[in-house]
C-alpha cells in the first residue's frame, strides 16, 4: 500500500498523544442488543496497538442514518460497553462528538485509556463534510488514524475532511488488510482468478462486473440477476425478477466476456417457487423450461456442479452476492453449497475473498467464515474498490 499506516509510526510518535481514530462501528442491532460485533472486533488490532504505545485513544464512528438528528436508538453507548468487554478495560462514552463536554472528557484521559465519541451523524455537518466541523473534531487530537474501511467510500468530515487539519493522517491495520486482499486480488491476481457475482439486481453490480471482466479468467453469475441475462437470450423467465431496461446491457456484458476470452457461466438449472415466500411450493427445472406463474429463487443442483467444476482449478476467488434467496431455507442450497466449496478450496491453497454484504451473512450462516482467506467488513466500500474506484477516506491519507 502506498499510504502511511500506524506501522510507520514509532512509539515516540504515539506515547501520550491524543489519537483520533475513525472506526466503522455501524453494527446491526436487534432490540437494543448488538447482533454481530465483527466490525468492533476488526478494529481491535489498531486500538490495542495504540493502547500499548501509551496513546490516548479517541474513537469516532457513525451508526445508521440518523440524518443529522439525535436518534436515541442509534446511540453508540452499547458499542462502548461491548468494546470495553473485548478490551478488558473501561471505554469512556462521550455524550457528543464535538463541544466542551467532549473536550473535557478527552482532557481527563490518561495514557493508554480509550474514549468513544457519540454518533457523528447526529450532526448533519458530518455527511456534509463541513470544514468547521472537521476542525472541531481535529481540535481534540494530535494525529489521525482511519481504520473505518466500511465507510472509506464516503467523503465525510471524519473520513476526509479531518485529514486536512491533523498530521500525520495514517491508515489502521484493518484498512491495510482490506487493501492487501482486495487490491491485490484485482491488481496482481493469482490465476486462474474466478469472480462469482450474485445478489438481486444486475443494475447494482454493473460496475463491478465490467471491471472484473477485465481482470478475471472466469465469471460466474448467480442470484436474481440471471433472469435478466436469460430474458436477453430470449428465454421465458416466468415471474422471476427481471430488469427489462437492462436487457441490452446484459447482452453487451456477455459479448464483452466473449471478446475478452473470459469464461462466462450462468446457471443451467434453477429452483422455482410459486410465490416469494419461505413456504412457497418449489420445483427444480432447466433454464429453458421455466413456466409462467413461477419465479426462480435459487440455482439448481446441476448449476452447483457446473460452478464447482469451474472453481476446481482456481487459485483465487472473489465472491460478492448470494446465489439465491438464502434467507429462505428452501432456497438457500445454492448459496450454501458455494460457501462450502470456497471453504474447501481455501484449505487447498486457494485465496478466497468474500465481499461484504449478504455474501458475508451467507458464509456466516453456513459456519465457514473462519475458513475464508478474507471477509471484507465493507459492502459498498469493497464493491467500489473492486470497481477500481478511488475511496476518498483512503486517498486523503498521507503517502508512505
Ligand atoms: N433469484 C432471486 N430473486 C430475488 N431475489 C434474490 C434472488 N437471488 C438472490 N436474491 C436476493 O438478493 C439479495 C442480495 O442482493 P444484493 O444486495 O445485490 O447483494 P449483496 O448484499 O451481497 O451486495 C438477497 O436479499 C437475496 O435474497
Ligand atoms: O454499513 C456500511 O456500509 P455497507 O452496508 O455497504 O457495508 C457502512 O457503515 C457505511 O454506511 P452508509 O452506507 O450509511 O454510509
Amino acid at each position: 500500500m502506498s499510504k502511511k499506516t500506524i506501522a510507520n509510526l514509532s512509539a515516540a510518535d504515539l506515547a501520550g498523544k491524543r489519537v483520533l481514530v475513525r472506526v466503522d462501528f455501524n453494527v446491526p442491532f436487534d432490540n437494543g442488543s448488538i447482533t454481530d460485533d465483527t466490525r468492533i472486533r476488526a478494529a481491535l488490532p489498531t486500538i490495542k496497538e495504540l493502547i500499548s504505545n501509551g496513546a490516548k485513544v479517541i474513537l469516532c464512528s457513525h451508526m445508521g442514518r440518523p440524518k443529522g438528528k439525535v436518534v436515541d436508538s442509534m446511540s453508540l453507548t452499547p458499542v462502548a460497553a461491548r468494546l470495553g468487554e473485548l478490551l478488558g478495560q473501561k471505554v469512556t462514552m462521550c455524550d457528543d462528538c464535538v463541544g466542551e463536554s467532549v473536550t473535557a472528557a478527552i482532557g481527563g484521559l490518561e495514557n493508554g485509556q480509550v474514549a468513544l465519541l457519540e454518533n457523528l451523524r447526529f450532526h448533519s455537518e458530518e455527511e456534509g463534510n463541513d470544514p468547521e466541523f472537521a476542525k472541531q473534531l481535529a481540535a481534540n487530537a494530535d494525529l489521525y488514524v482511519n481504520d473505518a474501511f466500511g465507510t472509506a467510500h464516503r467523503a465525510h468530515a471524519s473520513t476526509e475532511g479531518v485529514t486536512h487539519y491533523l498530521s500525520p493522517s495514517v491508515a489502521g491495520y484493518l484498512i491495510e488488510k482490506e487493501l492487501q486482499y482486495l487490491q491485490a486480488a484485482i491488481e496482481n491476481p493469482q490465476r486462474p482468478l474466478v469472480a462469482i457475482i450474485g445478489g438481486s439486481k444486475v443494475s447494482s453490480k454493473i460496475g463491478v462486473i465490467e471491471t472484473l471482466l477485465e481482470k478475471c479468467d472466469k465469471l460466474i453469475i448467480g442470484g436474481g440477476m440471471i433472469f435478466t441475462f436469460y430474458k436477453a437470450r430470449g428465454l421465458n423467465v416466468g415471474k422471476s425478477l427481471v430488469e427489462d431496461d437492462k436487457l441490452e446491457l446484459a447482452k453487451s456484458l456477455e459479448a464483452k466476456a466473449k471478446e475478452k476470452g473470459v469464461d462466462f457461466l450462468l446457471p443451467s438449472d434453477v429452483v422455482l417457487a410459486d410465490n416469494f415466500a419461505p413456504d412457497a411450493n418449489a420445483k427444480t427445472t432447466s433454464i429453458d423450461n421455466i413456466e409462467d406463474g413461477w419465479m426462480g429463487l435459487d440455482i439448481g443442483p446441476d448449476s452447483i456442479k457446473l460452478f464447482q467444476d469451474a472453481l476446481s482449478d482456481c487459485k483465487a476467488v472473489i465472491w460478492n452476492g448470494p446465489m439465491g434467496v438464502f434467507e429462505f431455507d428452501k432456497f438457500a442450497a445454492g448459496t450454501e453449497a458455494i460457501a462450502r466449496t470456497l471453504a474447501e478450496l481455501t484449505g487447498t491453497g486457494t485465496t478466497t475473498i468474500i465481499g461484504g454484504g449478504d455474501s458475508v451473512a451467507a458464509v456466516e450462516k453456513v459456519g465457514v467464515a473462519e475458513k475464508m482467506s478474507h471477509i471484507s467488513t465493507g459492502g459498498g466500500a469493497s464493491l467500489e474498490l473492486l470497481e477500481s474506484k478511488v475511496l476518498p477516506g483512503i486517498a486523503a491519507l498521507d503517502e508512505a
